[in-house]
């Protein structure tokens, strides 16, 4: 397994401004990654998700390896080329999509075995099967070991045998994975919100030698402040030079509060599935286009935002786009919530290079307070 090289170029508290160097390309980090779920950033064309200024997308491995079939994109020439992505590509173990959204789904140590919800099919993970989809056939650049994301809340005892499950997957995704040179898997950490748990975890993925290492059990319900009570026992427990990822979020606060934290990586569908329902998000906080207060209101989504869907459009427009159920309304809102995710990680990363991110951060815990729920 390689471990791509990560250099810190800036640090203000416990946040970091750095690069993970891929041979596929680099990724400014703190980076947020766009969910490309099947292949696709939904409603969105590559381009606009490269020109809004995103290093990396993601893939999932549950969704494709359902339809059209991990071995079908292998013969197609592999994720990249069929989704016309060149950079960098991480791709989810598909525990987690598993779990939200196979039926009739059976664990066993060995892996989990779960009916397709799209057609019933019966379908089985184990770690070596999740690498090679990911790695051989999807050709990712970074995988995630599999795991069992934790039910939130649960017992001690439930959250220590899911743990252990964990890691003893993390390890067989290591063996599975072996000396593969252009490529690099992360492990994953568990532990629900219980600080010796999650020590146990973090000290378990870091003794397994992974390139990365990703927190999960995170955003399943928890809420912001236990989030960041669990992200802030968990890192001390971690090496500065690998990458942390925090997967599954969020909210641009959760963003801040995390970069605050130390971390470093992060994945959500909000911009694009907050995006088709008309939730705008912006420097003020978000607004909801279909609110009849902007039927008549020409100002722009956001001044600050250089994108076209950003600045050339009214919100009156999307009002309308909205409420008459247009195909635009989705693409266009789908295209600035991107492009301000993105907007938002540049100046994090300026930020902590010019050493003003805590007043940054204090500006925007102020203007998004609201959004903490
Ligand atoms: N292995 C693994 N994945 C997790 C994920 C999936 C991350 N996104 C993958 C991505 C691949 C491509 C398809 C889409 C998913 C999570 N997502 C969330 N919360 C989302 C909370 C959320 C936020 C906004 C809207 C819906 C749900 N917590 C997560 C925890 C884990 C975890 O422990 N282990």
């Amino acid at each position: 397994m390689a471990t791509f090289p990560f250099e810190i170029k800036a640090t203000e508290g416990k946040a970091r401004a750095g690069v993970l160097k891929t041979p596929r390309g680099d990724i400014r980090t703190p980076a947020f990654m766009p969910v490309g779920t099947a292949g696709t950033v939904k409603a969105l064309y590559m381009d606009q998700v490269k020109d809004a200024g995103a290093d990396i997308i993601l893939g999932n491995t549950y969704h494709l390896m359902l339809r059209p079939g991990a071995e079908r994109v292998q013969r197609l020439g592999g994720l990249h080329a069929f989704a016309h992505w060149d950079g960098p590509m991480l791709t989810d173990s598909g525990g987690f999509q598993v779990w939200s959204l196979a039926q009739l789904r059976k664990m066993d140590p060995d892996g989990v075995t779960f009916q397709s919800h799209i057609d019933g099919s019966t379908h089985r993970l184990t770690p070596a099967r999740s690498i090679e989809i990911q790695a051989d056939l999807l050709g990712a650049d970074i995988s995630m070991q599999l795991d069992e994301c934790t039910d939130y809340p649960c017992s001690h005892e439930e959250a220590e045998r899911s743990l252990d499950l964990s890691l003893d997957w993390g390890q067989r995704s290591l063996e599975a994975f072996g000396d593969r040179d252009s490529q690099t898997l992360f492990g994953i950490i568990q532990g629900s919100n219980y600080a010796d748990l999650r020590e146990k975890s973090a000290k378990g993925v870091v003794s397994q030698g992974f390139g990365g290492i990703a927190l999960g059990g995170l955003a399943v319900g928890e809420g912001h402040e236990q989030m960041c009570a669990t992200i802030d026992l968990t890192v001390p427990h971690l090496p500065d030079h690998l990458p942390r990822y925090v997967m599954g979020v969020g909210k641009p606060i959760d963003l801040v509060e995390s970069v605050a934290r130390g971390i470093d990586m992060f994945d959500c569908v909000l911009p694009t599935r907050s995006g088709r329902h008309g939730q705008a998000w912006t420097w003020d906080g978000p607004v909801n286009v279909k609110n009849a207060k902007f039927a008549e209101d020409l100002s722009p989504l956001d001044e600050a935002v250089n994108c076209p869907a950003s600045q050339d459009y009214s919100r009156a427009y999307y009002h309308h786009l909205f409420k008459a159920g247009e195909y635009l309304g989705p693409m266009l809102l789908s295209w600035h919530n991107t492009a301000f995710f993105q907007a938002l990680m540049q100046e994090i990363r300026d930020s902590i290079a010019e050493g003003r991110f805590e007043a940054l951060r204090s500006r925007l815990q102020t203007a998004w307070a609201s959004t903490k729920s």
